[in-house]
């Protein structure tokens, strides 16, 4: 079974027959023929035999092996038409490549045929012309064939005595093996012969022989039948798991395809949502910021930058609701520039405006980040002082009204002197209620003015009031 084994492993790689040399693939199908004719399997052992000439494999030398295993392969199949001339032509060549074994193993072939087919005479004399040869090259098995197949003829041709030798002389050469179809041949010849006889216990003896042989050579090539169709088996078997393998391999690749597809759609996804999630991200901030700009847009007063009357509105009374509930002293003064009608009129609008800017300016340099300071309207500005004593209050606003008043020389390119009136209110004496505190601020302002400008006062009780500063008052 080990031959037949390593056989199916051979062929295989005969078939693929890369890689190896042709005199090495054209032995290995002789190998092959020789084995599976071995078997019974002749049609395998015609193919094998066959494919060294289709593939052009036969080389000089050896072309006679090549030839023989051909025959005995046919032979063995029993498809026996046109076999002479293939005979013929095999001896031909075995005769021309001196080689005498197989020319006479091809001989044994024709020989056999010639006792098959009713001819044992010309069997007899084949063999017996090549018998000197085949003993020259004393290959036991030959000569055992060759001696069964003349006691075959022999005995058909009615001469027992040359029939008995050539058996006897089988049986001695074929001490090799007790099981072939020679010795098996050779006792049933001699069984034969003594049973014609007249000998009954040689008879008898060589029948036990004959039936020992003929069993032992059946069961052996039912063994190796036996055998091949085993590895067949076990090829076929190895077949299977090999594609039922294949099979699993290709779907664990299909599988990691498509969880390599899944991962990748699934980094896509992320992507793309990272993505999304960016764009948004981004959008939020601009739209944000933009917001936040507009905000500030719309709590600033375009001119100056500060806060616009309203925004300045809503911080200061946030401020003073804090400064009431912790209790805290604040003061609210209102600013006016005197007579810019004039500086308008004299300089232009443009001048106007570059000095309101100045103003301003001087005025923050003198504020706190705590202080509130907005553009109530035109040249008229108000500044809320948290956590301020109205003697505190009332020594800022002079500090800024000199700011102010100094202004012009501090700016070589706008020498527009210009000055302020500032009222004072605190809410001591008016709560923390914003209203209040701008009439109060504005009645101080209202003083300032009329006591001849640039220069900082408080709401004056004994005066009965005779002007609100307008605009502050009435939109507060
Ligand atoms: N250039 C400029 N002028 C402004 C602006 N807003 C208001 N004014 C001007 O400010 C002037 C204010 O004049 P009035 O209310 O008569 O007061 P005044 O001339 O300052 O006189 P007194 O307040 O009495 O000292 C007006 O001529 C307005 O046109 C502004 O944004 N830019």
């Amino acid at each position: 079974m080990e031959a037949f084994s390593q056989l199916s492993q051979l062929v295989v790689l005969l078939q693929e027959g890369s890689g190896i040399l042709s005199s090495y693939r054209e032995q290995g199908f002789v190998v092959a023929s020789s084995l599976y004719a071995d078997a019974g399997q002749y049609e395998l052992a015609s193919y094998y035999a066959n494919e060294i000439f289709k593939q052009g494999l036969a080389s000089d030398g050896y072309t006679c092996v090549d030839d023989h295993a051909r025959i005995a392969a046919l032979f063995g199949s029993g498809q026996w038409q046109g076999i002479e001339s293939l005979m013929a032509q095999g001896i031909e060549v075995c005769i021309k490549e001196r080689n005498s074994l197989y020319a006479n193993g091809i001989r044994y072939f024709v020989a056999k045929l010639d006792v098959s087919r009713g001819h044992p005479e010309q069997a007899i004399a084949l063999l017996r012309k090549n018998y000197p040869a085949a003993e020259r090259d004393g290959y036991a098995p030959q000569l055992a064939q060759f001696n069964a197949l003349l006691a075959a003829a022999y005995y058909e041709t009615g001469q027992l005595q040359l029939a008995r030798e050539s058996a006897l002389a089988a049986v001695t050469h074929g001490t090799h093996n007790h099981y072939a179809e020679s010795i098996s041949t050779a006792y049933r010849i001699l069984y034969l012969g003594a049973k014609q006889q007249g000998d009954v216990a040689s008879a008898l003896a060589y029948h036990e022989k004959y039936m020992t042989a003929d069993k032992g050579y059946l069961d052996e090539l039912s063994a190796k039948a036996l055998a091949f169709q085993t590895v067949q088996q076990q090829v076929a078997a190895k077949k299977l798991q090999i594609d039922t393998l294949n099979k699993q391999n290709r779907i664990l690749q299909l599988q990691q395809s498509l969880d390599r597809s899944a991962s990748e759609t699934n980094r896509l996804y992320i992507i793309l949502l990272l993505t999304v999630l960016g764009f948004i991200a981004f959008w939020t901030y601009r739209i944000k910021r933009s917001q936040l700009r507009f905000m500030k847009l719309a709590r600033r007063d375009g001119l100056t930058g500060i806060f616009n009357r309203q925004h300045f509105v809503s911080s200061a009374e946030l401020q003073l609701q804090y400064c009431r509930k912790s209790s805290r002293q604040a003061c609210l003064v209102l600013i006016d520039l005197d007579h810019f009608k004039v500086v308008n009129d004299t300089h232009g609008h443009a001048v106007g405006d570059r000095v309101l800017k100045r103003a301003v300016a001087a005025c923050q340099k003198h504020l706190r980040s705590t202080d509130i300071f907005g553009r109530l309207g035109g040249e008229e500005f108000g500044i809320v002082l948290p956590e301020c004593t109205l003697e505190q209050a009332l020594g800022r606003a002079e500090q800024i009204r000199a700011a102010i008043a100094d202004a012009a020389g501090s700016d070589d390119s706008l020498a527009v002197a210009v000055s302020a009136s500032f009222g004072v209110a605190t809410i001591e004496r008016s709560g923390y209620d914003l209203r209040k505190l701008l009439i109060d601020a504005d009645d101080g302002l209202y003083r300032a003015k009329r006591e001849g400008r640039n220069r900082v006062r408080v709401c004056d009780d004994a005066q009965p009031r005779e002007r609100v500063a307008g605009v502050a008052v009435e939109q507060a």
